[in-house]
């Protein structure tokens, strides 16, 4: 049947209604109308096959063992391997039964239960012959069993030959073998390993059992179920099981480093996540040990070098994790921070995200280096906006490119808001605005390559009659931008060598949707990357080493190939040196000549905008910083704590003494006096350290603080 036969039209002619009255004039104009068919759902059949693979792979009564090839094939290799370890198995259950049953004779003709009862009791003395004869009894009939025993097997021997002892034989090792059988959870004795327990673990879930009794991820007496048998996924070992009732799979990803001690791999090899969604619970973990360092091998090419164009709404391809699957990241609606210490691989991250963009013709991109190098240099041939210099004149020019960027995301909400519903639903560009010249409304990067440098620039400015820094000023603007210009289809990508908290002010930090943090000095660093508390969850890019260029941790503003809910992932990103970047540059160009999207920069302008400075004052209110930018009139520790907290602490309710009094290098006691004679009384509170432990600590109230600072300074 070809799709015209069921082009049915629902219309009921004058000839059809006629039609059911049955005269002949009629019946012609029935024949000139159109076939009518009321299917409203047609519903397609599904093939019995294709019922019982889906029944199959999603029914609990089926083994999870028998779901797909590769776990029957796993499975068919376990048997295998079982059937040929058996003999050796069975004899040592045998050995251990023997052992078992001898404990127990020993126990039982020593009268042990009753000498012990005794001992405590401190009635030995008393009960001393009782227990002697008791003794004395079970030695005689253990005597008489043997006797009989062997008695029983001469007259056998004799009367049957050697048939029947070697069925009792047989039998009696097999009670043994039942007897000496290794039951779930029990420890047993720990198994003496020459080699790597890699391989171990995946042949005896004994052994991984222990590791996380080693790790203390579960309790002496509590035992794992395995969901998954282990079996063989790309370069490594996957395994998933089910925790004891109450632990928690959040705390394996926390102690991963813990178990991959216990597990004898570097923690790099070892991938733990939690399952989620209708396969998975709370306490369902799936783990993945590589064979090996995988960041050890060869980095990849990005993919977009075998693609001629790229779509900006579509995540751009940023690297791969341990498992080899590729981590795609969002870019528009969201901003990026990169954060590390130097050569590790900042540029080239911001580089391959850059990328996605040059390779989309309607994308308009501001570029400004401050590392002022060759790493940028071919982005000139498209970018809208480019500098490349540390200087004070370079500052300034980023300073007039944000004020521009500002004025721009305010025009687009203007001009939104006079959109109709259909071309603009929400206050929120979308892929077709942005492609429509007449809306003027291009996705828009701004990537910032070594942003400290602006951001630390104390020359002093006057901004609507207040007293700055061009610094604070750049801090501001764009801590108002990466708020509201993702929505109007405006990206920031900030790249930055000093992850500190003095430098990236906190309230910038804040609403940077996706950061990437590659290798930093030690957790604080990695905490101002990724946010607060990472470390303790697990994430702490102090950790990786100084050989894994271009690794780091990715928490994406969206979802990953690792999924939805995994917060962050371990990624290494494509490698994309300068030749393979000049040729991206190159395609980016020869696409924005073919649809007439060369401007600014590229099109041989001035990069220095016409901008209203007066407005983007107005637009960016006085906030907090500006506001108390300097405060000289307050009094001393106060002004300071003030400086520290709007430095560093913007977005928290509560800061503990012992920072303030690290942080401004003052005197414990004094410090306390003179904050709580200045209207500022210290308060009890749990903190949770950075080790996960809550601790109580003395500290002061983010709120407090500031309303003492407010009624001094108004006084
Ligand atoms: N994905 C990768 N795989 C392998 N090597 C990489 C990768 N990314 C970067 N590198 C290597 O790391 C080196 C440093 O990279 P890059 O210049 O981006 O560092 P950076 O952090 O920006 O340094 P700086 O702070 O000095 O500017 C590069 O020369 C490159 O060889």
């Amino acid at each position: 049947m070809n799709g015209e036969d069921h082009e049915f039209v629902n219309v009921e002619t004058e000839g059809t209604s006629l039609a059911r009255a049955g005269t002949r004039q009629v019946e012609s104009s029935v024949l000139d109308g159109e076939l009518v068919e009321d299917l409203p759902h047609p519903t397609v059949p599904i093939p019995r096959w294709r019922r019982f693979v889906r029944w199959w792979r999603t029914s609990p009564r089926v083994p999870s063992s028998l779901k797909s090839r590769t776990l029957v094939a796993q499975a068919a290799k376990d048997a295998v391997v079982a059937l040929l370890w058996s003999p050796w198995r069975y004899l040592r259950a045998v050995v251990r039964g023997a052992l078992a049953a001898y404990r127990w004779w020993r126990k039982w003709v020593t009268v042990r239960d009753y000498r012990e009862a005794a001992e405590e009791a401190q009635k030995l003395a008393d009960r001393f012959t009782q227990i002697r004869e008791l003794s004395l009894f079970r030695w005689k009939v253990t005597g008489t069993v043997l006797a009989a025993v062997a008695l029983g097997v001469a007259v056998t021997a004799v009367l049957y030959g050697d048939g029947p002892l070697w069925i009792v034989g047989v039998g009696t090792s097999v009670a043994l073998a039942v007897l000496g059988r290794k039951k779930d959870g029990s420890p047993g004795r720990k198994p003496t390993l020459a080699g790597p327990r890699t391989l171990t673990w995946t042949m005896d879930s004994q052994v991984l059992v222990d590791a996380f009794r080693d790790a203390k991820l579960i309790g002496k007496d509590e035992v794992l179920r395995l969901v998954e048998r282990a079996r063989r996924v790309g370069a490594g070992w996957a395994v998933t099981v089910d925790l004891p009732a109450t632990r928690k799979a959040v705390d394996v990803i926390k102690h991963r480093e813990a178990l991959a001690s216990a597990l004898a791999v570097d923690e790099i090899q070892l991938i733990v996540e939690r399952v989620r969604g209708n396969g998975g619970h709370a306490g369902r973990v799936s783990m993945w040990v590589a064979d090996d360092d995988s960041y050890a091998a060869a980095p990849q090419r990005t993919p977009l070098l075998d693609v001629s164009r790229w779509d900006a709404w579509r995540p751009v391809p940023f690297g791969v994790d341990a498992r080899g699957r590729r981590i795609d990241l969002p870019l528009v609606w969201t901003s990026l921070l990169i954060g590390a210490i130097p050569r590790q691989g900042k540029t080239f991250a911001a580089r391959l995200a850059a990328a996605g963009l040059i390779l989309d013709p309607h994308t308009r991109l501001y570029v400004a280096d401050f590392k002022a190098g060759k790493d940028w240099v071919a982005a000139e041939r498209v970018a809208h906006r480019f500098l490349s210099g540390d200087d004070a004149d370079d500052v300034l020019a980023l300073r007039d490119w944000l004020v521009e960027l500002v004025a721009e995301v305010q025009g687009r909400y203007r001009r939104m808001r006079e959109l109709d519903d259909e071309t603009c639903p929400e206050s929120k560009i979308t892929p077709a605005m942005s492609r429509d010249p007449a809306l003027d409304m291009p996705v828009t990067a701004l990537v910032i390559d070594e942003v400290q440098v602006p951001l630390e620039d104390r020359t002093p400015i006057d901004v609507k009659g207040k007293k700055t820094t061009t610094g604070e000023y750049i801090g501001e603007l764009l801590t108002w931008l990466a708020k509201k210009a993702p929505a109007a289809g405006v990206v920031l990508i900030l790249a930055t060598q000093r992850p500190d908290s003095k430098t990236i002010p906190s309230g910038l930090r804040a609403v940077l949707g996706s950061r990437f943090a590659l290798r930093v000095m030690d957790w604080r660093d990695s905490n101002i990357v990724l946010g607060e508390q990472m470390n303790t969850r697990g994430y702490d890019s102090s950790r990786l080493l100084p050989s894994h260029k271009g690794v780091g941790i990715l928490r994406p503003d969206g979802e990953t190939e690792a999924g939805a809910d995994t917060i962050a992932v371990t990624v290494r990103t494509y490698y994309m040196p300068g030749e393979d970047w000049q040729n991206v540059c190159r395609q980016g160009r020869a696409l924005r000549e073919a649809a007439s999207t060369v401007t600014g920069h590229a099109a041989g302008e001035a990069s220095t905008p016409r901008i209203d400075h007066a407005a983007v004052a107005k637009a960016l209110g006085s906030g907090p910083s500006i506001a108390t930018a300097g405060a000289p009139h307050l009094p001393e520790p106060l002004a300071a704590v003030v400086e520290y907290l709007d430095a560093n602490a913007a977005d928290r309710e509560f800061v503990p003494t012992s920072e303030l009094v690290e942080a401004l290098d003052v005197e414990p006691n004094a410090f306390g006096r003179q904050m709580s004679d200045l209207g500022c009384s210290s308060q009890r509170r749990r903190v949770t350290a950075e080790d996960g432990d809550v601790r109580q600590v003395r500290g002061y109230l983010v709120a407090e603080v500031r309303t003492a600072a407010d009624s001094l300074s108004e006084s």
